[in-house]
């Protein structure tokens, strides 16, 4: 079955909706008058050259930047919308999106397991003070939540690695422990952020077969920002791209690797990088760009 087949198999509605929305850091627009529509059971690629605002939109989506302009809406399962405008980070998360970094940011010296039970014990009612008081509720939370990331740890591949240290697993799995720790607030939306960015090929592979499982088994609707095509176009059912702030392109991953605004902005962003190269003498580039 291919991708689009499942995303229309899901036949969902919309769960995340932006209307003009604009955001601006002094003088200048890092999005601007954006409206995206993303619906329930589909995985929506944003790409885009270096600088073109992709992780700016996941900051407005997720809470850490409030936008001047425009309107930010989760659509709950019921139907019922939610205003994002203004909400904090943990509010969002609450809702039901969840995030990975660009950088990856994991507890290095607390193991894989301890690294995804905080994140479930996070998304519990017991908090810290009745987990250090032993609270006969907060002992059976903590033996839920590490039940929980046991299980989650496994689903992403890593059941062999519960007990190393974060900060001792290689990149990809790195990569994929930060997965399942967004997973373990049990989310509607993923939005991952260059999630096989430093991975090998190997890796870029198991990247991929891991997104297409939390989508299709777990039902979990993802955004995802990545620079790897190869990866894009093989789980995206929809991509939408972005240059200098704008949408300039959107629609099935054939679509838009034919458009010639998509080309033209790429190969734009390429002959700039081939300007500084010539100018520095040195390599400029991604350190995963090998496609
Ligand atoms: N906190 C900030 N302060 C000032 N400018 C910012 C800030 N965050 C982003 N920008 C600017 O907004 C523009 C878009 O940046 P953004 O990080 O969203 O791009 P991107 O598409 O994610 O790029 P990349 O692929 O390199 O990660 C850039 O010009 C960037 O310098």
């Amino acid at each position: 079955m291919t991708a689009t087949a499942t995303m229309d198999a899901s036949g969902g509605g919309e769960v995340l909706r932006t209307r003009g929305v604009t955001l601006r850091f002094g003088g200048l627009v890092s999005l601007q008058d954006i409206d995206l529509t993303m619906r329930r059971g589909e995985i929506l690629a944003v790409i885009g050259p270096n600088g073109a605002g992709k992780t700016s939109l996941f900051n407005v989506l997720t809470g850490v930047y409030t936008p001047q302009e425009g309107e930010l809406t989760f659509i709950r399962a019921d139907g019922a919308p939610v205003s994002l405008l203004g909400r904090k980070p943990y509010r969002v998360n609450r809702l039901g999106l969840a995030r990975t970094f660009q950088n990856i940011r994991l507890f290095a010296a607390l193991t894989a397991l301890e690294n995804v039970q905080i994140a479930a014990e996070r998304a519990q009612r017991s908090g810290p003070i009745a987990n250090m008081l032993g609270m006969p509720w907060a002992r059976r939370d903590q033996k839920a939540s590490a039940g929980r990331a046991a299980e989650l740890l496994e689903f992403a591949g890593l059941g062999a690695r519960v007990n190393e240290l974060a900060g001792n697993l290689n990149y990809g799995d790195q990569r994929r422990l930060e997965m399942a720790r967004a997973l373990a607030s049990d989310p509607e939306v993923l939005l991952l952020d260059e999630p096989a960015a430093g991975t090998n090929r190997v890796e870029k592979e198991q990247m991929a077969a891991l997104i297409r499982r939390i989508n299709e088994e777990l039902a979990i609707s993802v955004l995802l920002i990545e620079h790897d095509m190869r990866l894009v176009m093989s789980v995206a059912h929809r991509v939408m791209v972005l240059n200098f702030g704008r949408v300039i392109a959107e629609g099935r991953p054939e679509q838009v690797q034919r458009d010639p605004a998509v080309v033209e902005a790429y190969l734009g962003a390429a002959e700039e990088d081939a300007e500084n190269t010539r100018e520095t003498g040195d390599a400029v580039g991604r350190e995963d760009a090998d496609e």
